[in-house]
């Protein structure tokens, strides 16, 4: 795991000021796994976030042979996978970030199978992948599964010819979309994929496959027809802004009653989040590309209950929660999609909250103010709100365990202290 990272935080600054939004990693993750479906040419993708998916998602790129540049000035990746030789996606990357998975609809097709040791991302309760496996079985594949020595599971994917076939989602999920709309992709034959996924990101991986040259129809509508193709070209793509790196600026404005200027977000792609938001107090104003953000009347309680797109997002739930704790009266929240996200609860504890918990649901009693203390991230989203809290709380607050954060928010100690916050990030 490397060295230790944590922030420090004081708080009590109102936040202003410009902030760029970066670009989305659950967008640029799906696009490094169609990257290597092309055989030749170099694929560039452009305002990718300087994350450690990212990094991780470059080091497994050429674990598994492709040449990759990331160059991080230019926020640029250019990716050649024409050398593409070894279908293992070895363990200690692969099972660093969830994106991993991603990589094997190319696998199948470039090399005819793919070898899993691990499969990572953040732990939120129960994820599983039945739904990327029974479509690629669908599509003719056959999975197996092995125990290693270290007792440790191993999944083989041998795509024999993969073939179109009717596929579905039981409940509409992000990567397991993406990745049966990949495989469809070079596939022989026509694939519909019935309740397939509405996110932007999901979309903005169908506009980068149709520019390679895929046939797909019906994104952003729930059913996806893809008409396989003999093969996909590289090409070049801008990677859309992340509109959870978004929402977190959004509340960060609320939490510290200051405004903002977020450039590239999209007052669209932050869905029910936005009107949530709006109902507590935040004010909004979408002039083109930048989302002015403000909020300086008193924070209202919410009701949220997280869902797919458009609804609530479960990425911004945790952030929400800790903007809760300052709003005047209780709030309840409804996780519908992660059975283990609220671990954030009792760290949010630490630092003077009151949350009651039972099952998925949580009730934020506010207002309470917070003061700082040592708290831990457990994962991505419960850092990104931690930092949230910690930019509200009287004084510091130390945030360990913070490679969750950097997995996904690329740049944070500078862009916040941009804007006025006393935020460090130290290592080791
Ligand atoms: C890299 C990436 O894009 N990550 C995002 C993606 O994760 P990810 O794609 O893993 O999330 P999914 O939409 O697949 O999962 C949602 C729910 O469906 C269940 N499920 C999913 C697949 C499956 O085969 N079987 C099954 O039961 C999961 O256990 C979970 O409870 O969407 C999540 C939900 O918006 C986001 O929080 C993550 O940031
Ligand atoms: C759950 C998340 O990501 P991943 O699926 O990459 O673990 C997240 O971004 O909050």
């Amino acid at each position: 795991m490397g060295h230790e990272v944590r922030y420090r935080v004081r708080g009590g600054s109102q936040l202003h000021g410009t902030v760029f939004v970066q670009g989305a990693k659950n967008a640029v993750l799906p696009m490094i796994g169609a990257s290597l479906m092309a055989s030749k040419g170099r694929t560039v993708l452009r305002n990718v976030p300087i994350i450690e998916d990212v990094r991780r998602a470059v080091e497994l790129a050429r674990a598994v042979g492709a040449k990759a540049e990331l160059h991080e000035t230019e926020r640029t990746l250019v990716i050649d996978a024409s050398s593409l030789s070894s279908p293992v996606l070895p363990a200690d990357i692969a099972s660093r970030f969830r994106g991993s998975f991603l990589f094997v609809p190319a696998l199948l097709h470039r090399l005819g199978e793919a070898v899993i040791e691990g499969v990572g991302g953040c732990n939120l309760g129960s994820r599983n992948l039945d739904f990327h496996y029974n479509g690629f079985k669908r599509m003719g594949a056959t999975v197996t599964e092995q125990v290693a020595d270290n007792g440790d599971g191993i999944i083989h994917i041998k795509a024999g010819d993969l073939r179109g076939g009717t596929l579905y989602c039981d409940t509409p999920s992000h990567t397991g979309t993406e990745n049966l709309i990949m495989a469809a992709a070079l596939a022989r034959g026509t694939t519909l994929i019935k309740n397939a996924a509405l996110e932007p990101e999901v979309l903005d991986n169908i506009a980068i496959l149709q520019a390679m040259g895929a046939k797909i129809s019906g994104g952003g509508t729930g059913f996806v027809t893809v008409e396989g193709v003999g093969e996909l070209t590289a090409v070049e793509h801008t990677v859309m802004p992340d509109r959870i790196d978004a929402g977190v600026f959004v509340m960060a404005a609320a939490i510290t009653g200051g405004d903002l200027n977020l450039v590239g977000a999209s007052l669209e792609h932050l869905g029910v989040a936005a009107d949530k938001l709006e109902q507590m107090g935040v004010e909004f104003h979408q002039q083109g590309a930048v989302l002015q953000v403000r909020r300086d009347r008193t924070l209202r309680p919410i009701n949220v209950i997280t869902d797919e797109y458009p609804g609530f997002a479960t990425d911004l739930q945790s952030p929400l929660m800790a903007l809760s704790c300052f709003a005047e009266g209780p709030s309840y929240i409804y996780e519908r999609i992660f059975d283990g996200r609220f671990k954030l609860a009792d760290e949010l504890a630490k630092m003077g909250a009151d949350i009651e918990v039972d099952g998925n649901r949580a009730k934020v009693n506010g207002p309470r103010g917070l003061r700082g203390a040592e708290v831990e991230a457990h994962d991505l989203r419960c850092g990104s709100a931690l930092v949230l809290a910690g930019l509200a709380a009287e004084g510091e607050t130390t945030i360990t365990s913070a490679y969750y954060l950097d997995r996904g928010h690329a740049h944070t100690a500078e862009r916040l202290s941009q804007l006025g916050a006393d935020i460090v990030r130290e290592v080791g």
